[in-house]
């Protein structure tokens, strides 16, 4: 059976958070403006891409609408912080390369949905997953609706030809979790992210993994070779 994986990028491939923090910590700065929440404290805001995340921590809440033109003039300085920070080192967690690697070898298509500009997840995958083959990648910008919204998710299945059946998505927050949820398609959580913890199960994740690398034999157990 033709098979794919959907991988969600931040905090699922690569812990890019403290270099998200810190670019929009330096570009407040650089402005002058306060933030409500803290590098602990904002971590949780993640999930649903980089301008929505400028506008918890300038508010402090999830839902926060800040005075608009502190927010454009943070989400663009942040963007130039952020270029510099992004390959500053290698995000990977551990077994990332490797497990994909395998994934491919059995036959499984990779894609990634992210809430992430493209302008970002190109450079990531180019520079720490080179040699890996993406069948298809959709960032927030490669479409009018980000995550939650399943059109990603659908947009990926229909380039790749497949039924929601045949895909699995895997992911760190509430926001895949939903995403996979609409778009009819297996979810398995990762503890180690930004989100779910031990909380995935509840929160409707069918399936919770602590390190990347057991995604392997999870996977080989959910859809055996030659079904
Ligand atoms: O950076 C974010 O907030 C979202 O990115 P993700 O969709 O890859 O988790």
């Amino acid at each position: 059976m033709a098979k794919a994986l959907i991988c969600d990028l931040d905090g699922t491939l690569f812990d890019t958070y403290p270099e998200i923090y810190a670019a929009v910590a330096a570009a407040a700065r650089g402005l002058g403006l306060e933030l409500a929440a803290d590098e602990q404290a904002a971590r949780g805001f993640m999930g649903g891409g980089l301008s929505r995340f400028a506008k918890r921590v300038l508010t402090g809440e999830m839902d926060g609408e800040p005075d608009p033109e502190d927010h454009e003039r943070l989400f663009k300085r942040a963007q130039l912080e952020y270029k510099h920070l992004l390959l500053s080192r290698n995000s990977l967690y551990d077994g990332v390369p490797e497990t994909l690697r395998d994934l491919r070898e059995e036959g499984w298509q990779l894609a990634i949905a992210t809430n992430k500009l493209e302008m970002f997840t190109r450079p990531l995958l180019e520079c720490f997953l080179g040699d890996i083959d993406f069948a298809c990648v959709r960032c927030r910008d490669s479409q009018p609706q980000a995550k939650p919204d399943p059109a990603m998710v659908h947009d990926i299945l229909a380039r790749l030809g497949l039924a929601p059946v045949q895909a699995l998505f895997v992911g760190d927050t509430l926001v895949d979790v939903a995403t996979a949820r609409a778009a009819g398609v297996r979810m398995i959580g990762v503890s180690y992210g930004y989100h779910l913890g031990e909380d995935a199960r509840e929160l409707g994740a069918d399936h919770l993994i602590d390190d990347f690398a057991e995604l392997l034999p999870l996977v080989r157990r959910l859809v055996p070779a030659g079904k």
